[in-house]
C-alpha cells in the first residue's frame, strides 16, 4: 500500500487592480489523504472511492462520483492524457475541505490544482509544477488562483502568446477537456493535452507584518456570474488607472515596514469591483468606508477574487477591522464569518507517509 497527503492552499485573486493577474496563496488548506492498495477489495468506478469531509459549512453537496467530482475528474483528465484510463487499483481519496465554495477564496482553483497533483502522483507521471500549470489552465483559464495555489506566496501571472495552432488547442471547449460523465463507462477518447508553457508566474516579496483578514458573507457568487457582469471594453482612463496601481502593488506589499497610504492607494480598482456591486449588496460602501487614516492597523481593502468575500490587509487590530466590515454587511441583512490568514508560501505539497 502507498499512502500520501496532498495539501493545497486556497487563494485570493486580483488584490484590487490585478484582475486575472495577481494572486495570493493563503493559509487555509484543502487536504487529500490518498491510499493506493495493490489488491482490489471491490469493483470501484474508475478504481476510485471518494470520501469528503466538509469543514467549510457549505450548502452545496460535493459529488462522490469520480467521474463528476471536480478533483478526480481533473485527475482523470491528466491520467488520460498519458494513456492511463483510470486510477490505479485501488485508489481511495479522502478530501478534507475547509475552503468555502463560491465565495472568492479560489475553491475551484484549489480543487483543480488538487486534481492535477493527484493525477500526477497516482499515475507516477513525474510532471513538473510548471507543466501542471498548463493542465490547470486548460480547465480554469485565468492563471491568478491556480498559480498561487500551485506555487504559493504572492504571485504575478501571465499567459504566453501562443502559436496559432496552440491557441486553437488552448481554446478547446471545456466540455472536451472535461467531458460530461458517461455513467461510469469509459468512452476511450483521449482528451487534448495542453500546449507547452501556456502560463507563467513570478513570486513577489510579501512584508511579514502584513496579515489577511477574510470576511466571508453567507452567500455564494459563482465566478461565472461575476465575470458575466463585466464589460467587454474599458475606457483608456480606467485601464491606465489600474495599470498605475498594479505596477505599485508588488512594491507596496513587499516593503517593510508597510506604508498604509501607499498600500491603500495601490489596492484601488476600476476594472472589476465597480461592476460586481450589483451582485454584492453594499460593496461600494464597504470598499470606501474606512481608510488607514480612520482605522489604525488597516492597510487596504478589496474584493477577494470574484467575491463576495472581502479581503482586508492589516498589521493589527484584526478583530476591530473584521467587526466593522461585518457591521456594514449586517446593515444589508448579510451575516458573515471571518478568518485571520497568512500567506501560504509553500504552495501545493505532497508528503508520503
Ligand atoms: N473541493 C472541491 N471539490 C469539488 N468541487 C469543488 C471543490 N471546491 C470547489 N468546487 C467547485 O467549484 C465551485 C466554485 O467555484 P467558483 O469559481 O464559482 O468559486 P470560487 O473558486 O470559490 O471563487 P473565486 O474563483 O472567486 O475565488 C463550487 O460550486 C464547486 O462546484
Ligand atoms: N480573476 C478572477 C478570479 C476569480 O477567482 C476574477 O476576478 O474573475
Amino acid at each position: 500500500m502507498t499512502s500520501f497527503v496532498i495539501k493545497i492552499p486556497c487563494s485570493s485573486a486580483n488584490i484590487g487592480p490585478g484582475f486575472d493577474v495577481i494572486g495570493l496563496a493563503l493559509s487555509l488548506h484543502l487536504d487529500l489523504h490518498v491510499t493506493v492498495e495493490a489488491k482490489p477489495s471491490s469493483q470501484l468506478p474508475f478504481n476510485c472511492a471518494i470520501t469528503y469531509e466538509d469543514q467549510s459549512k457549505s450548502v452545496e453537496q460535493i459529488s462522490l462520483d469520480p467521474e463528476v467530482n471536480l478533483i478526480t475528474r481533473v485527475a482523470l483528465y491528466v491520467l488520460r492524457c498519458h494513456d492511463q484510463r483510470a486510477f490505479p487499483v485501488e485508489t481511495k481519496v479522502h478530501i478534507v475541505n475547509p475552503i468555502p465554495l463560491g465565495r472568492g477564496l479560489g475553491s475551484s482553483g484549489t480543487a483543480v490544482v488538487a486534481g492535477v497533483m493527484l493525477g500526477n502522483e497516482v499515475g507516477k507521471l513525474g510532471l513538473s509544477k510548471e507543466r501542471l500549470l498548463d493542465y490547470c489552465l486548460m480547465i480554469e483559464r485565468h492563471p491568478d488562483n491556480v498559480a498561487a495555489s500551485l506555487f504559493g506566496g504572492f504571485v504575478g501571472t501571465y499567459l504566453n502568446e501562443l502559436k496559432p495552432e496552440d491557441v486553437a488547442r488552448k481554446e478547446i471547449p471545456l466540455s472536451e477537456v472535461l467531458p460530461a460523465p458517461a455513467g461510469g463507462v469509459d468512452t476511450g477518447i483521449r482528451p487534448p493535452a495542453p500546449p507547452m508553457a501556456i502560463g507563467h508566474y513570478r513570486k513577489f516579496n510579501w512584508a511579514p507584518e502584513i496579515k489577511a483578514i477574510a470576511i466571508i458573507p453567507n452567500f455564494v457568487v459563482p465566478t461565472a456570474n461575476a465575470r458575466n457582469v463585466l464589460p467587454q471594453t474599458y475606457s483608456r482612463a480606467d485601464v491606465v488607472f489600474n495599470l498605475q496601481r498594479a505596477a505599485l502593488l508588488p512594491a507596496a506589499l513587499g516593503s517593510s515596514p508597510p506604508d498604509p497610504d501607499m498600500i491603500f492607494l495601490a489596492m484601488q480598482d476600476k476594472v472589476h469591483q465597480p461592476y460586481r456591486k450589483t451582485l454584492i449588496p453594499g460593496l461600494t460602501e464597504i470598499l470606501q468606508f474606512m481608510t488607514p487614516a480612520t482605522q489604525p492597523g488597516l492597510l487596504g481593502i478589496c474584493l477577494s477574487g470574484a467575491g463576495p468575500t472581502i479581503l482586508a490587509l492589516a498589521t493589527d487590530r484584526f478583530t476591530e477591522i473584521a467587526d466593522r466590515i461585518i457591521a456594514q454587511f449586517a446593515s444589508n441583512d448579510i451575516s458573515c464569518q471571518w478568518k485571520l490568514l497568512e500567506p501560504a508560501h509553500d504552495g501545493a505539497t505532497v508528503t508520503y507517509n
